[in-house]
């Protein structure tokens, strides 16, 4: 197992979160502040729940949504899996992982080229 398989990037709200110079800090076991901006990365290879299980596809069944219900800080948001079609039952749960291909990179900082294989008609062979 790659340690950047369960990285979820969460959110994307600069527009709301000044600009800051800031160093990586841990916030809480399984999240950390990533060093280029102010943006939080859930790793969830150590724990977590059923979505970290949840696979890529190009035409997903699922939409990741940000929402807060208990609290307003926008750049913590909670994760939620809304179905985006009907889904059968015993049909796989998946959604778009909209990997950036210029932004996946491996622990030795290169540029990681994560091969998909979904299965859609749709396949662009990268998550
Ligand atoms: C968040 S995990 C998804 C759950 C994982 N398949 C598991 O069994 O624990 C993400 C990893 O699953 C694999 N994966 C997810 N969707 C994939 C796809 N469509 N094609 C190939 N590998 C996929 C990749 O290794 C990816 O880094």
């Amino acid at each position: 197992m790659d340690y950047d398989e369960y990285f979820f990037d969460v959110g994307n709200y600069n527009k709301y979160i000044p600009k800051r110079k800031v160093v990586s800090s841990k916030v809480e076991s399984n999240s950390f502040k990533r060093k280029d901006d102010d943006r939080f990365t859930i790793d969830a290879a150590i724990y977590g729940n059923v979505g970290r299980f949840i696979n890529h596809s190009c035409s997903p069944n699922l939409c990741a949504q940000n929402l807060m219900y208990d609290h307003g800080d926008k750049k913590v948001p909670y994760i939620m899996f809304f179905a985006s079609k009907s889904i059968s039952p015993l049909e796989e749960l998946t959604y778009h992982y909209n990997h950036r291909i210029v932004h996946v990179h491996d622990t030795n900082g290169n540029l990681k080229r994560e091969k998909g294989r979904c299965g859609s008609h749709k396949c662009n062979r990268r998550m």
